[in-house]
């Protein structure tokens, strides 16, 4: 059984992926209490794909996050470097087109996809901001990215029980149900060490990408980012931040605060909310 560890080289997490393939999808229903349903509709939604344009889902692993795009439709690939992985995806869904690839060095050209999405993927890649600059490369301009991830919750009460969830219940709950237990101790690890909602926006507006906002789901457990391909090319590091449904993740008080607001009220007035 193999494990990986917080510096992520990628052959041990491919053979942790490898491994715990076959229960995946109902591992993750249990650990999540059902969540990640919800949590995938909020995606979809953000990536706002329309009947004509073609999808990225990158680290897409069994294809669990890739179908809803398919029963819509949608022009979807399903990209992930786990042989594993893509077997079972490709058992399950014949009509999904899975492509082998690596997130630091996709094999697609330039502005290929209208959208790119990752769901609980950018976490386990060796160099995030690598893989956020492959993902503009292969985006055609104004085109729209998704990031799916666990994140930090912003109530402080709430992200005590949560990491003592993740750090103590959670490794024996995935004892009796996961065929590779020791990797959900990574999961746990690698959630906490992960960037909070605010420096992950910044990540992503300095990998070529601008307008980054998110949305907290269930407390701040996950977030999802949201980012659009700027026509000439160029990122931008100086929007202001600010979450498409929390007040949580604006400035708590002060002239900020307003500047936060207003710029909020500005954007959903002439934008489509995700
Ligand atoms: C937790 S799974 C997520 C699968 C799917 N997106 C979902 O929502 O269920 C993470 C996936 O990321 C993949 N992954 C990690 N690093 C990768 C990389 N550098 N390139 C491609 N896939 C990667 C793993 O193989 C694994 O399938």
């Amino acid at each position: 059984m193999s494990r990986a560890t917080l510096q992520k080289r990628p052959e041990e997490v491919q053979a942790m992926f490898d491994d715990v393939a076959p229960r995946y999808d109902i591992v993750n229903d249990i650990l999540s209490l059902g969540q990640d349903r919800r949590w995938r509709k909020v995606v979809v939604d953000a990536v706002g794909a329309q009947p004509g344009e073609s999808v990225l889902d990158l680290a897409a692993g069994t294809g669990t996050s890739s179908e809803p795009y398919a029963d819509a439709g949608i022009h979807v690939v399903a990209c992930d470097f786990s042989a594993g992985m893509l077997e079972v995806g490709r058992r399950r869904r014949p009509d999904i087109e899975f492509v082998e690839g690596d997130a630091t060095n996709l094999p697609f050209e330039d502005a290929t996809f209208d959208a790119v999405t990752i769901s609980f993927g950018l976490r386990n890649v060796s160099d995030p901001h690598r893989a956020l600059r492959e993902m503009a490369r292969v985006t055609k301009p104004g085109g729209r990215l998704v990031v799916c991830e666990f994140s930090h919750p912003s109530n402080s009460v709430f992200r005590t029980v949560y990491t003592e969830y993740l750090m103590k219940a959670l490794p024996p709950i995935a004892r009796k149900v996961s065929s590779n237990p020791e990797s959900y101790v990574y999961l746990a690890e690698s959630i906490r060490a992960w960037p909070a909602q605010n420096e992950l926006a910044g990540w992503i507006n300095t990998a070529n990408w601008q307008d980054c906002r998110y949305r907290n789901l269930t407390g701040g457990i996950v977030a999802v980012h949201h980012a659009v391909k700027p026509h000439d090319g160029a990122g931008s590091t100086t929007e202001e931040l600010t979450d498409a449904a929390s007040p949580n993740a604006l400035p708590e008080s002060g002239p900020q605060r307003a500047r936060a607001a207003s710029e909020y009220l500005r954007r959903h007035a002439s934008r489509r909310p995700h």
